[in-house]
């Protein structure tokens, strides 16, 4: 093959790769499923160690990303809504849409450790918190540690950092399917979550607002928005009626963060709003949540929003 059609292959194989989207990692977390059942093959997808390394990671070159936002028993995922906090968010990155899964979390061990052996349990926050029932009944006395992420507590136990702990008295909690993606650990219990219906929801986030959301079947119905509102720094409490007046779309959600300004107990909100009928056009959609953010400015309350989808 001549020097020229080769640079026409790699340049025609550069313009075939599809977008990046970052997910916390290491794959077999709950992000990555969610993320491949929405995104399929369409995206190229960049394992992060933490949450806020997606967030921080966003750029031209990797333009989407995806964060665990809530849980159906344990709620908030805190560690996402003080990440919203940041300027940058509404400035140089949106959310784009939300996706949702079910979650069955499972007890995962290196092989032949019995659930007698273990002293320690390993997992991401939210996770422990959505197995509260079972580790109160079965395992009382296990410490339990908190890690960036479901799959990299399982992984931790192949590979434990120095001698920091016994990864044959260990479990991790985290789905099934990191058995097998790291041989050795297998199901120790499945089915460990609280309730029966566990499901999560997942915020998609880009990089700017131009670049379409590769979705791999886009979803019929969403039309919603987030809006960040900053009280005055100086409004020890603040009347959110007068907010909830001004913005006059309903509101599904409300979540509040404090604001780490220096006045005590002032605090972020976040209202994720939606279309009452759902019926109007994405442009009438956009132009109703920027007249509201607009009235809510005019109302002296910094807003800002982070998403419309
Ligand atoms: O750690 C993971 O696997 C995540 O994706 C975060 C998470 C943890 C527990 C339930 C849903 C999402």
């Amino acid at each position: 093959m001549s020097n020229t059609s080769s640079a026409l292959t790699s340049r025609s194989d550069e313009a075939q790769e599809p977008p990046a989207l970052i997910f916390l990692g290491p794959p077999g977390t709950y992000s990555h499923q969610a993320a491949f059942d929405a995104f399929g093959d369409s995206v190229r997808y960049v394992a992060k160690q933490t949450i806020a390394d997606v967030f921080e990671s966003l750029s031209s070159e990797l333009p989407f990303g995806i964060i665990p936002q809530e849980n159906s028993t344990n709620g908030s995922v805190i560690e996402t809504y003080n990440l919203l906090r940041c300027e940058v968010v509404g400035r140089d990155s949106f959310v784009r849409g939300e996706t949702n899964i079910p979650i069955k979390h499972s007890l995962v061990v290196r092989q032949n450790v019995k659930i007698e052996d273990i002293e320690h349990v390993f997992s991401h926050e939210q996770a422990l918190g959505q197995c509260k029932a079972f580790l109160k009944a079965f395992l009382p006395k296990a410490s339990l540690v908190p890690t960036d992420s479901t799959a990299g507590a399982a992984r931790t136990l192949l590979d434990p950092p120095s001698e920091s702990f016994d990864p044959l008295k260990s479990a991790a909690i985290c789905s099934a399917v990191v058995t097998s993606l790291f041989p050795g650990l297998e199901v120790l219990r499945a089915g460990i979550q609280d309730g029966q219906s566990n499901m999560t929801r997942f915020y998609i986030v880009s990089y700017g607002v131009d670049v379409g959301v590769p979705w791999q079947t886009p979803p019929t119905y969403q039309k919603r928005a987030l809006i960040r509102l900053l009280p005055d720094r100086d409004s020890v409490a603040w009347d959110s009626s007068r907010a909830i007046k001004a913005l006059n779309i309903p509101i599904s959600r409300i979540d509040r963060r404090p604001s780490l300004y220096s006045t005590t107990f002032h605090d972020v909100y976040f209202l994720e709003v939606y279309a009452e009928g759902g019926g109007e056009s994405d442009v009438a959609w956009f132009d109703c949540v920027n007249q509201a953010v607009e009235r809510l400015r005019q109302a002296g309350l910094k807003s800002t929003a982070l998403g419309i989808w």
